[in-house]
């Protein structure tokens, strides 16, 4: 039974930084569950506002059906006496569907509906795709604007009128026509969140758009960092955020930038490096080599934000 009314939920979480934890896995890539839960733990209590299980950093499009419902579990359990979890649903419709019930079952106060893959779709499908899952559930439902589920402000408002439970818009486009769009025809009846890689990067500019909030990757493993960053943003405190993007968001860029999909793996590389290893990513993901990672840990140090109680990376 959730705690948080859709309504709640979206007033909760607006106003913090919102967590996207990894999903750990063994060396032999399957859900590693002490290694989660630890993680889980840590990731909790450091005072972002929401937790969303198997999101994108989450590795969430390379779960299975069980696997995803587990995690959302897990999440729950570990976090949800302390800040709201939110789970996530994604693929084909039917999947989608059943990815949020799970979800819901398993106590999540809210889920992030991920794009579906490979095919291109278009408003009306859309639609019917986003109407389902808020049909099949009553906890609140956040879409994820990215990939081939790009959604038209009108899209957006239809559905908005619809469904009570549709809380939020995430967006990963970064499109600020588009974005303006939506903000300025949902108005109030949704929030909006920053979901574009590395978000730390859009954070100031999106906030005069509307997006209170961002999925922080980079909490992972520089929380204290992430957080520091956070109440820069929302102080408008502009020299104090460039000049944390120089000291450190930038130069990550550099590192994250040198493989495709590393976007994903440098998060599970920055775990590595702060001593808190969460396991490789899944195929078709690849692992950050010990030379990208050995650069990661020296850029934390330089930056001086290696997290309080991690131990520097042992030399390879
Ligand atoms: O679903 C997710 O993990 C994301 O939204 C992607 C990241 O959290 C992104 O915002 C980032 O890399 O900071």
């Amino acid at each position: 039974m959730a705690k948080y009314t859709p309504h709640e939920l979206a007033a909760q979480l607006k106003e913090g930084l919102l967590s996207f934890p990894v999903t750990a896995f063994t060396a032999d890539l399957e859900v590693d569950e002490e290694s989660y839960r630890r993680h889980l733990n840590w990731q909790a209590r450091q005072g972002v506002a929401g937790l969303f299980a198997a999101g994108g950093t989450g590795e969430g499009f390379s779960l299975s059906p069980e696997e995803n419902a587990f995690v959302a579990r897990m999440a729950v359990e570990e976090a949800g006496d302390v800040v709201p979890v939110l789970g996530s649903a994604g693929g084909a419709t039917y999947l989608a569907v059943a990815n949020a019930r799970a979800a819901q079952a398993a106590g999540c106060e809210g889920l992030l509906l991920l794009p579906p893959y490979l095919t291109e779709c278009d408003q009306l499908g859309l639609e019917a795709h986003v109407d389902a899952v808020c049909s099949a559930v009553d906890i609140g439902v956040i879409v994820y604007n990215r990939a081939n589920a790009i959604y038209r402000a009108d899209t957006i408002s239809r559905l908005a009128a619809k469904h009570e439970n549709f809380i939020g818009f995430k967006d990963a486009t970064g499109d600020i026509e588009a974005v303006t769009r939506v903000v300025a025809t949902a108005g109030d009846r949704l929030f909006y969140l920053g979901g574009l890689p590395t978000a730390e990067t859009f954070a100031l500019p999106m906030l005069q758009l509307g997006m209170s909030t961002y999925s922080s990757a980079m909490y992972n493993f520089v929380p204290e960092f992430a957080l520091e960053f956070y109440a820069d943003v929302r102080r408008q405190d502009r020299i104090a955020v460039t000049e944390k993007l120089n000291r450190f968001v930038l130069p990550y860029l550099e590192i994250r930038d040198r493989v495709k999909g590393y976007g994903v793996s440098i998060v599970k590389g920055g775990l590595k490096a702060v001593g808190r290893d969460a396991g490789p990513v899944r195929p078709p993901l690849q692992d950050m080599t010990a030379q990208d990672i050995q650069d990661l840990s020296d850029l934390i140090d330089a930056a001086g934000i290696r997290p309080a109680e991690a131990p520097a990376l042992a030399s390879a």
